[in-house]
């Protein structure tokens, strides 16, 4: 056996020191073995030869200590090859027990993987519920509608992008008239009822960049970004005013609620969102004073 094969085949086999020097030595071990086996077989065909001739105690004597000295070689190779086996068993040893540790490794990633998951599970739902809970202190429980602090935080933020882009904005306060005498009549659930589909109403018109909110009671607030012009503002305040005081059918009753509106403008009559809705309600009650059409603008006087 040549070193280039035996080189080539554990190079194949493994990089371990160990295993390389126990490979090396095992062919080196069947090298002498098959020269052991050549050598007998040669003893073997010249004993069969000298028998055929009729052999000689001289002969029989030095062909069985060629023999012996083939079966010493034997043995010893025996030695060498147990040797090999011992290191080959070593090695497939700490090999299963590597393989154990792999596996008992995969295992605990595995259930570290399981609890992350769990954990990101229970996390999405704590964000969930933190997201929830967040939406409902933003909104009227009644409703559904954004609150007065949602409105708040809009219209402060609207005040700082009209400041910035030059816009106006209008806040329009809208009270309902009559609203107790609903209350009184048919019972507070139903007014309760009134109230959800009048927000439902003006939720429904208000768009994207706008706000809606019931501040409190039967009154509602609008904020309008950016309408551009007085002109736009007073065509919104109509239709809110149009679309409120159109006929409510809750169960088997027909009612009609007609809203009082005040409208305040930024920056011409208030610089703060504070202002602004006080300035929107003083207009409202003023418009609720003279019944003039229902709508009022602050700075009309
Ligand atoms: N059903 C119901 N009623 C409410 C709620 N909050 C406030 N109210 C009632 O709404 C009424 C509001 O009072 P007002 O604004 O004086 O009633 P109004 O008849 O509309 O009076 P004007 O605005 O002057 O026309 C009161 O009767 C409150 O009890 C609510 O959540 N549900």
């Amino acid at each position: 056996m040549t070193s280039d094969h035996g080189s080539s085949r554990t190079s194949t086999v493994d990089s371990s020191p160990l295993l390389v020097k126990a490979l090396e030595k095992s062919l080196e071990v069947k090298d002498k073995v098959e020269k052991c086996a050549n050598e007998l077989s040669t003893v073997n065909e010249t004993i069969k030869k000298e028998m055929a001739a009729g052999i000689t105690l001289h002969q029989a004597e030095k062909a069985l200590a060629q023999s012996e000295s083939v079966e010493d070689r034997v043995h010893e190779c025996a030695g060498e090859l147990n040797e090999v086996n011992n290191v080959l068993a070593q090695e497939i040893d700490d090999r299963n027990k590597l393989n154990r540790e792999l596996i008992e490794t995969l295992q605990e990633l595995s259930t570290t993987q399981n609890v992350l998951s769990d954990s990101q599970n229970v996390l999405a739902i704590a964000h969930e519920v933190v997201e929830e809970a967040k939406q409902r202190t933003l909104r009227d429980f009644a409703t559904g509608i954004p609150n007065r602090e949602l409105f708040n935080d809009r219209l402060d933020q609207a005040i700082a992008l009209a400041r910035r882009c030059d816009w106006i904005l209008a806040v329009m306060f809208i009270d309902l008239d009559g609203f107790k005498q609903i209350n009184d009549t048919h019972g507070h659930a139903i007014g309760d009822r009134v109230l959800q589909v009048v927000a439902q109403r003006l939720y429904e018109q208000v768009r994207s960049e706008d706000t809606v909110c019931r501040y409190g009671g039967d009154e509602f607030l609008y904020l309008l970004v950016n309408p551009r012009s007085i002109a736009n503002i007073q065509r919104v305040a109509h239709n809110v005013f149009d679309r409120i005081s159109q006929a409510l059918f809750i169960d088997d009753l027909t009612l009609t609620v007609a809203p009082s509106i005040g409208v305040a403008v930024y920056p011409g009559d208030a610089s703060t969102g504070q202002e602004l809705v006080a300035n929107a309600d003083a207009a409202m009650y003023r418009a609720k004073e003279k019944k003039a059409g229902c709508i009022f603008f602050a700075s009309i006087p």
